[in-house]
């Protein structure tokens, strides 16, 4: 659990601190979180693990996304070169990036710097059948887990798992309908990209898997199985992780928040370990984030995925811990605050 006498006296601290209660807002509050997180009075959050994870969806055979297939391919390619923005956000972080190929239709293999588990050439199509098989599912999640225990090992303060996929937007709205008992035109977006008339396709392609999967789903871990993607598997498997080892875990945007919903349907208490970093242009995150009681930083209307909005919020965090960690406090700095 966080550590409910570090956080009364990491509130305390900011009280003492020369500037009005409360003036700093939600930096404040970002600071007395990581220090119950953290279990410390100096949260800090230098040393950055991000970790991706890609792969493909045979439910993009549908015709759901924007982008081809092969594009989730390019894209690793883009990861190993250096190319995509999450390398330039992690470069200007200092942070280790991580990039974890689950199952592509088109192989990476050659690429020396991607790690790669082969659970299949992305995942069945799940309008049909189960997207994973049962060994699929743990193997996936195994995946996540032990990229969290890694990071920890490698002393890292802060995590974010970043995803990408086409077609991971449908995947990740039909889970989280299956967890909400929502309808499909109440969460499903343009994802990459469609217009009005592909969103309404997707709809009701989500809505053909749930007519055959509803009622065969009686378990998070079963929706999970049965529409999820290898990627958002092994989000929910490092979520779950890094709740249990106590490490704070920075959610990225729709897809990620999804996997965090149901790490916490999973394991009960994950969601303490979350700091959600912005609101996507996606039109169901905010029902996602709702059912989490979560109110990310902010909102840039960003909808990119691969760990960008987590990435985009760490120096937010890093100012955070400095003002909390360096700010004069009134004794100290010898201000007075008593009225005349
Ligand atoms: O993170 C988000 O909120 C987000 C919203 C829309 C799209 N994406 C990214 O776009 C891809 C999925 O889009 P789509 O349309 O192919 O389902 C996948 O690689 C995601 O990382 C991500
Ligand atoms: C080009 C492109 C880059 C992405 N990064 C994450 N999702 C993505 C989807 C597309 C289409």
């Amino acid at each position: 659990m966080p550590n409910e006498q570090i956080r009364q006296a990491a509130l305390q601290h900011q009280m003492q601190l020369t500037k009005p209660p409360g003036a700093l807002g939600r930096l404040e509050e970002i600071a007395v979180q990581l220090a119950a997180l953290q279990h410390t009075l100096h949260p800090c959050v230098d040393q950055v693990q991000i970790t991706i994870f890609a792969a493909d969806h045979g439910v993009a055979t549908e015709n759901i996304s924007a982008f081809p297939q092969s594009v989730t391919t390019e894209m690793i390619k883009n990861f190993a070169a250096g190319g995509a923005a999450i390398n330039v956000l992690a470069r200007t972080l200092g942070a280790q990036l991580e990039i974890i190929n689950l199952g592509t239709l088109h192989s990476t293999d050659t690429l020396s710097n991607i790690k790669h588990y082969h659970l299949g050439a992305g995942t069945a199509n799940f309008v049909h059948t189960a997207a994973m098989s049962e060994d699929q599912l743990a193997a996936a999640l195994n995946t996540g887990r032990a990229s969290v225990e890694q990071a920890q090992a490698n002393n890292r303060q802060l995590l974010i798992a970043g995803e990408m996929g086409i077609g991971n937007t449908t995947s990740a709205t039909a889970l989280a309908c299956l967890l909400l008992n929502a309808p499909p035109a109440q969460l499903a977006g343009a994802g990459s990209g469609l217009d009005s008339k592909g969103i309404s396709h997707k709809i009701n392609v989500i809505e053909r898997a749930l007519t055959l999967h509803r009622c065969h789903t009686h378990s998070p871990l079963e929706a999970l199985r049965r529409v999820g993607g290898f990627e958002i598997a092994a989000l929910t498997g490092a979520y779950i992780r890094g709740a249990q080892l106590g490490l704070p875990l920075l959610i990225d945007g729709f897809i990620s928040t999804v996997a965090a919903l149901t790490a916490e349907r999973i394991c009960l208490g994950s969601r303490n370990w979350f700091i959600y970093a912005h609101q996507s242009a996606e039109s169901g995150h905010a029902h996602v984030l709702k059912a989490l009681q979560a109110t990310p930083l902010f909102d840039l209307a960003m909808r990119l995925g691969e760990g960008s909005g987590a990435a985009v919020a760490v120096n937010l965090l890093r100012m955070a811990c400095r003002l909390h960690n360096e700010m004069a406090t009134f004794s100290a700095a010898h201000v007075s605050t008593k009225t005349q």
